[in-house]
């Protein structure tokens, strides 16, 4: 596993550097600097195959780093939602503006059809921040198949410690402090895990608040 995270976590950073070539950025690693010591995680999952009751496999929802890069079986099942010329897109980051959910039946999303060796690739929250909207944290859901259904979904993030500005930042109350999103995001996400109960009741959201403040040399 940590072979295959080192190996896609190289072409993460090949990725983010292509990006910042793509936008036009003078610096190729305005990405990059963000994810030494990057909080890569990688999700090993598997769908049970659709019974009578369900198709639900994930509903529709945005990751929270820089970049995804997904690969998949033969059985297909991911969505994606491409950009819509004037859709509403919300700011995930922010706590009333979750895309857990959104536009789950509303057309369009476009089915990833699987092809050997090919990985899916496409960007999350700190990217969408970042580059303004330019690159939308895209949307996606997982239906479940007739078949049972194995995937590797890798996050190549920034660094826990990382604050993220956009590229055209005008003040300097913009940012996102990457630890601070992803803890929000855990939490919101997974109010009933273990790991959310122990943050709030040996007061770990204290120690997040410390380091916050200390990457923002505040
Ligand atoms: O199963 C997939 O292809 C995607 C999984 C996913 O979206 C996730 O783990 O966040
Ligand atoms: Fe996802």
């Amino acid at each position: 596993m940590k072979g295959y995270m080192g190996a896609v976590g190289d072409i993460g950073q090949r990725l983010l550097r292509l990006t910042a070539l793509g936008l036009g950025l003078d610096d190729m690693e305005h990405f990059t600097r963000l994810t030494d010591d990057g909080w890569h995680h990688m999700r090993v999952l598997r769908f049970p195959p659709a019974d009578a009751t369900s198709e639900r496999g994930i509903g529709s929802h945005t990751d929270y780093g820089l970049l995804v890069i997904a690969v998949q079986d033969d059985v297909g099942g991911l969505y994606i939602r491409p950009p819509v010329p004037g859709e509403e897109r919300g700011r995930n980051w922010l706590p009333d503006e979750s895309m857990a959910g959104r536009y789950e039946n509303d057309e369009p999303w476009t089915f990833v059809t699987p092809v050997p060796s090919v990985f899916t690739v496409f960007p999350g929250d700190i990217m969408q921040f970042i580059t303004g909207g330019h690159l939308l944290s895209t949307p996606h859901k997982v239906r479940l198949a007739d078949r049972e259904r194995y995937t590797l979904a890798y996050f190549h993030e920034p660094a826990f410690q990382a604050v993220a500005r956009p590229l055209d930042a005008t003040g300097a109350d913009e940012f996102i402090h990457y630890g601070t999103h992803f803890t929000n995001m855990f939490m919101r996400c997974y109010p009933e895990r273990a790991a959310t109960a122990r943050i709030e009741k040996e007061e770990r959201l204290a120690v997040l608040e410390r380091l916050r403040k200390e990457a923002l040399n505040l």
